[in-house]
């Protein structure tokens, strides 16, 4: 990781650093596109095709119906997912909410009310990594929000096989469907439909950059699709003041730069931070690590930068905008009002990253490389759309209708003006 001191800094040179590393999406999208459209033409053939080849696995079948599989899990195994599992229940459930309804005039009557979206695709990696907690993330408030059609698609072991913990998950869920498959192939599979996989309506999950590539063609295709957002490789930015234990920011640090070696992970460091500490920490870590060679070439993206002010460092972050930002500062909390652009954010030093991607009860399913400047982690509204209603009584159409017509006079659209007056003229 560099070092770099904000206040010797070129604005060029910052703008650098907060950009994250290039992803050279023309090369993938040729690379993607012509699995898309063998997906198209040859449904569950091309989706054995590709699995054999990016994945060796020979498919007899590229679906499993969760519910008939018997699954017998280690006791603590099962009793870790099962307190995550109530956790993110309890807080995905807590962002149901009432019906708005309002009399914007007397006699008119408002509403929004939330539907599910019915048929939804859930992408859970598996390339390097099972991600039972992705399953958990997704398949949760999918069944929160009442979806009814629910397709998770994971890439399969090497024998063929799914992982029980992720089968587990599913069947808590009620996920209907398993796809055998991952990476482009299983996006297309999801959102064209085969003849064993459902089309589904929109499609959630993080993934590597051939996953991202299918979502983003696919959304602009005929598939008529949508997704939850670009998220691309796991990213953390620490904010750490003289308080911060370097031995917990290395562990953090090497969290996500663990999941893959395009991960990036940013040390915003105040005065007084220990920086020798945390060197020698990231060093004994990272030699202990079994991803030790991923998340140290993700370590050489990376980089730390020495601010003088914790307004510095909230600024940095927000320009950042994180996927995750740790700020291990005294006081943390009463620093939230600060804090514009992050997936999601954790609180003081007892506050490790790692909680919210297993089992505190928020999404980890985030957006990364500075969406979240724009977009929301995955939420229970991801799964759900909003319908409005309204409804007018003999009060409300004579209170509204010559502000309608007199609208439709100056639009020049008479057919608008007449289902108002025609109306009107048989309430006299
Ligand atoms: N942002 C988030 O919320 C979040 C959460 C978890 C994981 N992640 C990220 O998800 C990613 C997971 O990546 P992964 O690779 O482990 O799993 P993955 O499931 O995303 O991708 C594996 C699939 O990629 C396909 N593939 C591999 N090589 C290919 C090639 N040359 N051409 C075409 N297709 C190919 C294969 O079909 C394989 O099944 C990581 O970048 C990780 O950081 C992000
Ligand atoms: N940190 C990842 C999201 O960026 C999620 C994850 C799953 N398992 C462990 N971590
Ligand atoms: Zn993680």
């Amino acid at each position: 990781m560099k070092t770099y001191q904000y206040s010797n800094l070129s604005p060029e040179e910052i703008r650098k650093l907060l950009k994250r590393p290039k992803i050279d999406f023309t090369s993938i999208f040729k690379t993607v596109q012509p699995i898309i459209d063998a997906v198209e033409h040859d449904g569950d053939e091309a989706v054995k095709k590709y699995t054999n080849q990016f994945d060796g696995v020979q498919l007899d079948s590229v679906v499993l119906r969760p519910q008939d599989i018997e699954t017998d899990l280690d006791p603590e195994v099962r009793k870790a997912i099962d307190t995550a599992f109530d956790n993110i229940f309890r807080f995905h459930k807590a962002q149901l909410y009432e019906p708005v309804e309002v009399e914007t005039m007397p006699g008119v009557r408002c509403l929004k009310v939330s539907r599910p979206i019915e048929r939804v695709g859930l992408y859970v990696p598996g390339g390097t990594a099972i991600l039972p907690s992705t399953a958990m993330m997704l398949a949760i408030p999918a069944m929160i929000a009442g979806c009814t059609t629910k397709v998770l698609a994971t890439p399969p072991r090497k024998d063929g096989s799914v992982a029980p913990e992720i089968i587990y998950i599913a069947k808590k869920a009620g996920v209907d469907t398993i796809l055998l498959a991952g990476g482009a192939q299983a996006v297309a599979a999801m959102a064209l439909g085969t003849e064993s996989v459902p089309k589904v309506d929109k499609i959630f999950g993080p993934g590597n950059q051939y996953v991202t590539a299918a979502k983003m063609i696919l959304q602009n295709s005929e598939a008529q699709i949508s997704i939850d957002m670009p998220a691309g490789p796991s990213e953390v930015l620490v904010i750490a003041d003289k308080q911060a234990k370097p031995s917990y920011v290395a562990a953090d640090l090497l969290s996500q730069a663990e999941h893959g070696k395009d991960s990036q992970v940013v040390l915003v460091a105040l005065n007084g931070f220990d920086l020798d500490s945390l060197k020698a920490e990231l060093k004994t870590q990272l030699a202990e690590l079994p991803r030790k060679e991923m998340a140290g070439k993700a370590l050489e993206n990376s980089y730390t930068v020495i601010v003088d002010s914790i307004e510095r460092a909230f600024s940095f972050s927000n320009q950042y905008a994180p996927e995750h930002l740790i700020v291990n500062i005294e006081q943390a909390e009463s620093y939230t009002d600060k804090i514009m652009n992050a997936g999601s954010v954790f609180l003081g030093q007892l506050t490790p990253e790692s909680v919210g991607d297993y089992a505190s009860g928020t999404n980890h399913t985030l957006p990364t490389y500075g969406y979240a400047r724009m977009y929301s982690g995955v939420n229970l509204a991801a799964f759900q759309k909003s319908v409005t209603m309204q409804s007018l009584n003999k009060e409300g159409l004579r209170n509204i209708g010559p502000a309608v017509e007199k609208l439709a006079e100056l639009e020049e659209l008479q057919a608008h003006k007449n289902a108002v007056t025609l109306r009107l003229n048989d309430l006299e």
